[in-house]
């Protein structure tokens, strides 16, 4: 799940693109980078490491031009280390196309196949977005005819895109001298949020990005989100043109957008992130009632950040007082997605710290957004126990984390995965809990869903039910064999 921004302004957009990706960080610490267009000329800095690492103001100087785009990345497909793999990624023609991605295309094995032997396409990197690219080019030189470029033929090589392509996909590209394209995928799997604004002088200016805190701060308003399989093309004068591409598009959002990856203050497909979160709590606390005898929990206790307001909510329901026992180094980033386990597990330590007091003697019920390695946890009962915790009782906010995921999310080995193949008290045993209390996937789809309409919900790492059809048994295989750890 990485971040992505794309605006057309009236004026300079490189300042713009570095404070949204400021406010997409969370969703991507590996790369960055920004491409602007003057006039038909583009321009890019793109770099390792998080966004106020990567930008020098000479860098920034150079990103000139009322259109832009940008990315902060979390590596699901190729190599985190590679300062070419990070994103956008180019190709000169037709036109000059500069590409950001969010999500992960599940056939990329066909598409380098068909890419080389059919589209006589060189693709220099494993990275499925720099695959994605040339479909997008290939099926765009497909549909020009005379010298200049129409919408329409635009829009059919997003079609042609989304009937090549598998996997989970938001997309922003601009095409020099013309606009610039947002689209999603036909199940909208990852987000993408459409905002705009008008200037003194009476011009409309847009935004599409990945979270819709970007847009509440750039003071843009809430066009709506970009629906699943929609292509929208925007001009270089401000004029927003869109059309269905996809010819079965479906909503099946991500799950775990709401779960873990998004900022509890943003709106995404219309559900708040934050309300979202203190449903979970409410559903995990009834949950936890069938399990236990409250006057057996002393303290209710989050693991900062992302779970604190499910456990506000499991505290409150549960009419048990809300303590902060783990303190949190402000200055390490998100743990999950670092790249490779020693980093991520020694992050762990670095991150937290349990404060004495908050423990000794104590039953503690602790609650975490989610367990997926069981990193986290294992780490977290081992210092609650060094504190001087009596009881520890581990709960999450979601189902257990049994299959890999596919869409975007850095989790693609079932061995990686603590709660895979093993029942809650071998996983209890496994991480040194007492007890351990998952919330159910029925109550989760409810807590995400529950009178927002949306009747779909990508819950595959959950349930090992995949949405798009290429993702079977082989594929799980090698992707297992192939990918990053
Ligand atoms: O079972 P694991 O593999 O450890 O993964 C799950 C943990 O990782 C995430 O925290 P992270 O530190 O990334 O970010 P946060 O500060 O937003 O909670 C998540 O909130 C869980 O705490
Ligand atoms: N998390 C993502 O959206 C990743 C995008 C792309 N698959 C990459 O690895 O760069
Ligand atoms: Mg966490």
């Amino acid at each position: 799940m990485c971040g992505i921004v794309g605006i057309v302004s009236t004026e300079p957009v490189n300042q713009q693109i570095y404070d949204s990706l400021l406010l997409l960080q969370h969703r991507g610490q590996d790369s960055t980078g920004i491409a602007t267009a003057d006039g038909p000329v583009f321009h890019m800095t793109k770099a390792r490491g998080q966004v106020r690492e990567a930008f020098r103001t000479r860098d920034m100087r150079s990103l000139l031009g009322t259109m832009g785009l940008g990315h902060v990345r979390y590596t699901t497909k190729g190599a985190a280390e590679r300062e070419e793999e990070a994103q956008p990624f180019y190709v000169n023609a037709p036109y000059g196309i500069i590409l950001v991605h969010n999500g992960n295309l599940t056939n990329t094995r066909e598409l380098s196949q068909d890419l080389f032997r059919i589209d006589r396409r060189h693709v220099n990197s494993t990275s499925d977005t720099e695959m994605l690219l040339n479909v997008l080019a290939t099926e765009l030189q497909g549909q020009i005819t005379g010298l200049e470029l129409d919408p329409d033929q635009v829009f059919q090589a997003v079609s042609h895109v989304h009937e090549r392509v598998e996997g989970s996909y938001a997309v922003i590209a601009m095409i020099a001298g013309y606009g610039l394209l947002a689209f999603r995928d036909p199940f909208g799997i990852r987000p993408l949020i459409l905002g705009k604004r008008t200037t003194d002088g009476g011009k409309t200016e847009w935004i599409v990005a990945s979270e819709s805190l970007v847009l509440e701060n750039g003071d843009y308003e809430v066009v709506r989100d970009v629906e699943p399989g929609e292509a929208i093309f925007i001009t270089l004068d401000g004029e927003m043109i869109s059309r269905q591409c996809a010819t079965n598009p479906r909503l099946v959002p991500c799950s775990f957008e709401y779960v873990y990856l998004a900022r509890p203050d943003s709106v995404m497909n219309g559900i708040s992130v934050y309300e979202a979160r203190l449903r979970m709590g409410d559903r995990l606390a009834s949950t936890i009632t069938t399990h236990m005898d409250k006057g057996d929990i002393d303290v209710v206790m989050p693991i900062p950040d992302s779970s604190r307001p499910a456990a506000m909510q499991v505290a409150q329901k549960l009419g048990i007082e809300y303590r902060e026992g783990f303190y949190k180094n402000r200055y390490v980033g998100r743990t999950f997605i670092m790249p490779g386990q020693a980093q991520r597990k020694r992050s762990v330590r670095q991150k937290l710290n349990a404060m004495g007091t908050e423990f000794r003697g104590k039953n503690i019920l602790i609650v975490d957004d989610s367990i997926v390695r069981g990193t986290t946890s294992k780490e977290i009962v081992e210092m609650a126990r060094a504190a001087g915790a009596n009881k520890v009782t581990f709960t999450s906010a979601a189902p257990p984390v049994r299959y890999p995921h596919v869409y975007g999310i850095n989790m693609p080995s079932r061995r990686e995965l603590v709660a895979h193949d093993k029942k809650i008290p071998e996983i209890a045993r496994e991480l040194g809990a007492d007890h351990m209390i998952y919330q159910e996937v029925a109550d989760l789809q409810a807590a995400i869903t529950d009178g927002t309409g949306i009747t779909e919900l990508d819950l595959s790492c959950f349930t090992g039910e995949y949405v798009t059809g290429t993702v079977t048994p082989e594929y799980l295989d090698w992707v297992e064999r192939t990918q990053l750890s």
